[in-house]
């Protein structure tokens, strides 16, 4: 993570990084460009990350780490010492166990010099206090961290095997067992760190003969559902110690059938960090994912709108498909899905005359934006902003107010990227208020719901 409070020993930090740089490059197989070096980024608050030692040329091979290198369950001997088949766990909860059974071997696991350097402490937003959530108030995000769901798969699939199993998951220091609510709370605590780790750190690993397939696009979720269609995941030594950026981007890993190669995908100048991508997520998603957030990412920000949400400010008692008449002509045409807003707001702001005319011929209507649907839109926009707890001017006021990231650790760290947050997401919702200000026309839309005029904030684009 980003701040060197979330590393185990901070003293010993660049000597942990000559270790496992050490470590990496003896291990069978591996090569690492001498043109990159493993820095200390933390005045930056970004942790470790990689830098180009001098000029590198678009597609140079900067490492290579074979397969036989990456942490997964494949790679660790706990298969050999259960009796059950752990992949049947799914690729979140078996590369979690697998990954509490190297960390509890301490120096006797393989992975040993990685582990030293991996984080302990995350500000992702499972590890959040309620006060600390409160912060995100009125984000759909607060909603997406699925920590009760979490525990619920950890008690319910990886307790019982290391409860099972005291001689292959010993006990941490000072404690007796992983029963009882002691045991069960520590135990808890490990597994989310693993999983902070995957969540932040893993690369789903292709199969080999896969090469030329585009990985799923998944991971909505701490641990999802659907884990029987996910690639299995692992922990990438080195490939996992760039740090992201969705435009500057410069590097990529190619999932060769030896090895991981990560490869220049641009001339990096001697100095420059070299940056892999996570996607062109919005900010709250990379500060649920990766506990950081930074403007970069800025326009990639949303405003998440639930049928929920449109049904209400449309003034339908509810949002159930079975009882609404006009969900269900939506339905069965699949038009309920995400990317459809303006032919839902175009149907639920029908008269009752023209929506029984359409479905007595089974057509939905052709999505349009006049000022009915502008004027439902905008409600549910206005109904969305008055659900924070304070206005966007307030934020941006305070904001000002308060010392860049780095220098924060944290409640007040945490404090600061939920403002930048909710400062983003109120900014997208302006900007559509602003769009819609001429459709609808009049002066309803003059003032939003907490009180801020929304013609000063036009530069983001909306998306939905
Ligand atoms: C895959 S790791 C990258 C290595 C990490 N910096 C470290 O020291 O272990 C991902 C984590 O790095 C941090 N990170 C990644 N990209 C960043 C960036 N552009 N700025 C700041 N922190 C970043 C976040 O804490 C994220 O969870």
């Amino acid at each position: 993570m980003s701040s060197s409070a979330h590393f185990p020993d901070p003293p010993n930090f660049q000597q942990q990084s000559d270790e496992f740089i050490s470590w990496l490059e003896a291990s069978p197989g591996v090569r690492v460009n001498s043109k990159i070096v493993l820095a200390d980024l933390r005045s930056s608050g970004a942790g470790r990350g990689v830098v180009a030692r001098t000029n590198i040329p678009e597609g140079e091979e900067l490492f290579s780490i074979p397969r036989s290198v990456i942490l997964t369950v494949q790679n660790s001997q706990l298969k050999s010492l259960l009796a059950q088949d752990i992949e049947q766990l799914g690729p979140w909860l078996s590369l979690m166990l697998v990954m509490l059974y190297e960390y509890l071997q301490g120096p006797q696991s393989r992975w040993a010099p990685y582990f030293r350097i991996l984080p302990t402490r995350f500000d992702t937003l499972m590890f959040w206090s309620q006060a600390e959530l409160q912060e995100l108030q009125g984000s759909a995000i607060v909603d997406k961290i699925g920590k009760e769901a979490a525990d619920e798969s950890i008690l319910e699939s990886i307790a019982p095997i290391v409860r099972a199993h005291p001689d292959i998951f010993p006990p941490i220091k000072g404690l007796d067992s992983y029963e009882g609510e002691v045991g069960t709370t520590v135990l808890l605590e490990l597994a989310h760190t693993m999983g902070s780790l995957i969540m932040a750190y893993a690369f789903d690993i292709e199969k080999p003969e896969d090469d030329n397939e585009e990985p799923e696009d998944e991971d909505e979720n701490y641990m999802t559902d659907d884990e029987d269609e996910q690639l299995p995941k692992g922990m990438v030594p080195l490939a996992d110690l760039l740090n992201a950026d969705a435009d500057r981007n410069n590097a990529r890993l190619y999932q060769e059938e030896e090895a991981l190669v990560m490869k220049a995908i641009k001339p990096i100048q001697q100095g420059e960090e070299i940056f892999n991508d996570y996607g062109e997520i919005p900010r709250a998603d990379l500060l649920r994912r990766y506990g950081y957030v930074t403007d970069n990412y800025a326009q990639y920000d949303v405003v998440e709108i639930s049928l929920g949400d449109v049904c209400q400010a449309a003034g339908l008692a509810n949002s159930d498909v079975e009882s609404q008449p006009r969900l269900q002509l939506l339905d069965e045409h699949d038009l309920l899905d995400d990317g459809y807003l303006v032919v839902l707001l175009t149907t639920l702001t029908l008269s009752p005359e023209d929506f029984e005319q359409r479905k007595s011929k089974n057509k939905p209507p052709k999505p349009s934006m006049d000022a009915n649907q502008a004027g439902t839109l905008a409600k549910v926009l206005q109904a969305k902003l008055s659900l924070y707890g304070s206005s966007l001017n307030e934020d941006v006021q305070l904001l000002a107010s308060i010392p860049p990231q780095p220098a924060l650790e944290g409640s007040a760290r945490r404090r600061r990227m939920a403002l930048q947050v909710r400062i983003g997401e109120k900014e997208v919702i302006q900007a559509v208020l602003s769009m819609l200000e001429p459709i609808v026309g009049g002066s309803s839309l003059k003032r939003s719901a907490n009180g801020d005029s929304h013609d000063s904030r036009q530069a983001k684009t909306p998306r939905f």
